[in-house]
């Protein structure tokens, strides 16, 4: 399997601290990743380097085998690496519906200004459609995404990160703030999501990530500590013992 991306010898200091300490790390095609690791062992800060919204101090990130360290976020969703931006890519203001067609217009490279002329077309009213049956939000579909229960504004967030039809998706802590029954539904639609695509997410909650991630990263403290399936990754006593030694648990 190739890797669609790689990071080499990643490093990220803040202020002499490396949160982020000499880590090669590599995302398989086709595969659902998850990275965890205890509280402040430098997940999101890997994320974020990966995502290019930090750049390192030392080292290099690859896609596709291209050096894209030097590149920024709208370079690498041209690539077809994308991240979810979490409640903040939903327009409060506008309904489920439209929350979708802007994403899918945006995809298109069509502005706002074409907006409402252009979302009547029917070739986009049906991917409209298509997507909100997809993601079981028919009877939402013209309720203001500002009225949503959080849970399903996540649903929508991950039905407009979809619209773009990202090769790789990121997820940062996609079950964050999530209570049971929503926790269920975004992982089955994260798995579906899936199919033809790879997965990146740091998740906390590790039975989503035994149901959902083919391949593991451990973190503890800057560095990657084990990595392989879920069994081999929670039956090691190093990996058993960054969880309960620390003063934090994830
Ligand atoms: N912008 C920053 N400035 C200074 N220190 C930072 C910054 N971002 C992260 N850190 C530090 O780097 C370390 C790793 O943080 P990071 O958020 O990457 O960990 P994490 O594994 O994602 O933790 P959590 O599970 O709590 O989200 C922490 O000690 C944190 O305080």
């Amino acid at each position: 399997m190739a890797n669609v991306l790689e990071a080499r010898g990643l490093s990220r200091e803040f202020g002499g601290f490396r949160a982020v300490s000499n880590v090669d790390f590599a995302l398989k095609e086709g595969t659902i990743h998850a990275v965890i690791g205890p509280n402040g062992a430098g997940k999101s800060t890997l994320f974020n380097l990966l995502t290019k919204f930090l750049s390192p101090s030392e080292g290099r990130i690859l896609h596709k085998g291209e050096d894209v360290t030097a590149l920024r976020p709208p370079a690498m969703a041209r690539r077809g690496v994308v991240r979810s931006f979490q409640i903040s890519a939903v327009f409060a203001g506008l309904t489920v519906r439209e929350n979708i067609e802007m994403a899918l217009l945006r995809t298109n490279g069509i502005g706002w200004s074409f907006f409402s002329s252009i979302a009547r077309r029917p070739a986009i009213r049906r991917r409209v459609d298509e997507m909100i049956s997809r993601f079981s939000l028919d009877e939402h579909a013209d309720t203001q995404a500002g009225n949503l229960s959080y849970g399903r504004k996540r649903v929508l967030e991950l039905a407009t990160t979809l619209a773009l039809d990202p090769d790789v998706l990121l997820l940062d802590e996609p079950m964050a703030g999530l209570g049971h029954e929503d926790i269920g539904r975004i992982t089955d639609l994260v798995r579906e999501s899936g199919k033809g695509r790879t997965i990146l997410l740091v998740e906390h909650n590790m039975r989503v990530v035994s149901d959902l991630a083919d391949q593991i990263t451990v973190m503890v403290r800057g560095e990657v500590l084990a990595e392989g399936s879920y069994a081999e990754v929670s039956s090691r006593p190093d990996v058993i013992a960054a969880y309960t030694g620390g003063q934090h648990h994830g």
